[in-house]
């Protein structure tokens, strides 16, 4: 009988497999970590081939690993890093040029010239979005102008276009399926989210051929079949990774919400049938949806999140292990005064400033090393406080609870802290990794391991509710610091 679920989670940092059974439980999984490319300032790539190597290598040795027989897989679910372009050979399958990851910021430029040629109304009541050289467009743009010949070849029909869960698509099934689903397409800021179909004008103003996109499909639905060890196995679920989140997080009424704490944070509200257009600074976005219907939800994107904690082991040495900062954090009572705003790439929502950069603000010659790591994690939730601010206003509605998920929600301070600074209870679900659970919960409705959405919404469980416990005249204070380091980053690099 069929059994099992693999969840394909194809993140910024690493690819992971993950399977699943009926009753959602994790029987096995495998992770492996690859190469961050960074061959400029402000620049960010990945191999497109180590994307695919590692993310097939995880699913093989996770489905070794649990002893499944292929026959007893239903399905496979992809989710993936979003936004981040890959252009390729459709004879060969050759990708011309590495990944541009949704963090680069080499087109920050040509964005500029967008809003100067006044197409930002344009982008945001078509798309949902903003012009930010975080979206898919400009870096196809970029891969067209900067590969010899790329241009004419698209043109020609010769390349393809997609986004990581295309790739995977076109590789899992050996060159036979070139699609998308709407969550990923709704953030290349060339999709038209209302009539579901790729904008024209923003084609033409960007010179994209059309026979470069990918076919745009349901979230839960056919993306073709992938052949393990001579098995055909339906690939039956594609979403974009907070998309997933969202789903496997069985925020599926209108007002729930979900903020992922990965690479980046990702705060989600599901809005329903009708795209709510925000006036502070977020983006309208398609949820993963089912039976036909189209879910929009509203987006925060905070562009480093647990990477700065990356940050402070990988190039500072602060510390041996990213779980290491909870146990510095908590050996000072505050930052001492300092804050740390990590605009590395910029700041996204709801600032949308590619030209900040991270900054350091209020050392004394008394800041140890345990202030800034503090202030570090400090910085994940304010700026996710930030975007919970944004929400509330677009919404009217104060968040009643805020879910969690993601590598950096283990840590309970920073949990405690988010909880804190918003005034809101942070629930924390048992199974953490509803990334890869949403992918897998897209793909076993597809194939009827489950049926409806309600019967997931009951097997949903808080593992940990971290409560509020700040004054409000503290937070306030906080909240002050914060909005002023902010104001330091701002516009840091544009140049005169
Ligand atoms: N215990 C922890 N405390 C704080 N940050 C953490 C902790 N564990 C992991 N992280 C951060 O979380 C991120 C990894 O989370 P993950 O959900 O795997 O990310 P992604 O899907 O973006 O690759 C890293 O940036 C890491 O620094
Ligand atoms: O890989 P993650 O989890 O950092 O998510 C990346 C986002 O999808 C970028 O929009």
């Amino acid at each position: 009988m069929k059994k099992y679920l693999v969840a394909l989670d194809q993140g910024t940092t690493s690819s992971r497999a993950i399977v699943f059974d009926r009753s959602q439980q994790i029987v096995a999984s495998a992770q492996k970590e690859f190469p961050q490319l960074y061959p400029q300032a402000g620049w960010v790539e990945h191999d497109p081939l180590e994307l695919y190597s590692s993310q097939y290598g995880v699913m093989m040795e996770a489905i070794t690993r649990g002893g499944i027989d292929p026959a007893e897989i239903a399905a496979i679910g992809i989710t993936n890093q979003r936004e981040t372009t890959i252009v390729w050979e459709k004879a060969t399958g050759r990708p011309i040029y590495p990944a541009i990851v949704w963090q680069c910021r080499r087109t920050a430029a040509l964005c500029d010239r967008l809003r100067a040629d006044g197409l930002t109304e344009h982008i945001r009541a078509v798309t949902g979005l903003v012009p930010d050289a975080y979206f898919s467009a400009t870096k196809i743009r970029w891969i067209l102008d900067h590969v010899p010949g790329a241009q004419e070849r698209a043109e020609r029909g010769e390349l393809l276009f997609g986004t990581v869960d295309s790739w995977l698509v076109w590789k899992l099934t050996r060159g036979r399926v070139h699609a998308t689903d709407v969550t990923n397409a709704s953030r290349t800021m060339l999709f038209d989210i209302r009539r579901l179909d790729w904008d024209e004008t923003l084609l033409q103003v960007l010179r994209i051929p059309r026979c470069m996109l990918p076919d745009v499909r349901p979230s839960s639905g056919d993306f073709g079949t992938c052949n393990i060890q001579g098995v055909e196995i339906p690939i039956a679920g594609a979403a974009g990774d907070q998309q997933a989140a969202l789903f496997g997080q069985c925020c599926f009424a209108p007002g729930e919400a979900k903020n992922t704490y990965g690479t980046g944070c990702f705060l989600l509200m599901n809005t329903g049938e009708t795209p709510c257009v925000s006036r502070h600074g977020l983006v309208t976005t398609i949820a993963a949806g089912l039976g036909g219907h189209v879910t929009y939800a509203l987006e925060g994107s905070v562009f480093v999140g647990g990477a700065v904690i990356q940050w402070l082991r990988d190039e500072m040495r602060f510390l041996s292990e990213a779980s290491d900062a909870e146990y510095y954090a908590q050996k000072v009572d505050s930052t001492g005064g300092v804050y740390f705003v990590p605009a590395f790439t910029g700041l996204g929502a709801p600032y949308w400033d590619m030209y900040a950069r991270g900054a350091i603000v209020g050392i004394t010659r008394g800041t140890k090393r345990e202030h800034i790591i503090r202030a570090a994690q400090e910085s994940i939730a304010y700026q996710s406080m930030d975007l919970v601010a944004a929400m509330e206003k677009d919404t009217g509605v104060p968040l009643r609870e805020l879910r969690v998920d993601g590598g950096a929600s283990r840590d309970a301070f920073l949990m405690q802290f988010q909880a804190d600074m918003l005034a809101t209870p942070v629930r924390r679900p048992v199974i953490r990794e509803t990334t890869a659970l949403g992918a897998a919960y897209l793909a076993g409705l597809a194939v009827g391991i489950w049926h409806d959405p309600d019967e997931l919404r009951r097997q949903w469980r808080c593992d940990v509710s971290f409560l509020p416990h700040m004054t409000a005249e503290q937070r306030e204070k906080n909240r002050r610091g914060w909005a002023k380091a902010v104001g330091r980053s701002l516009d840091w690099a544009k140049e005169e």
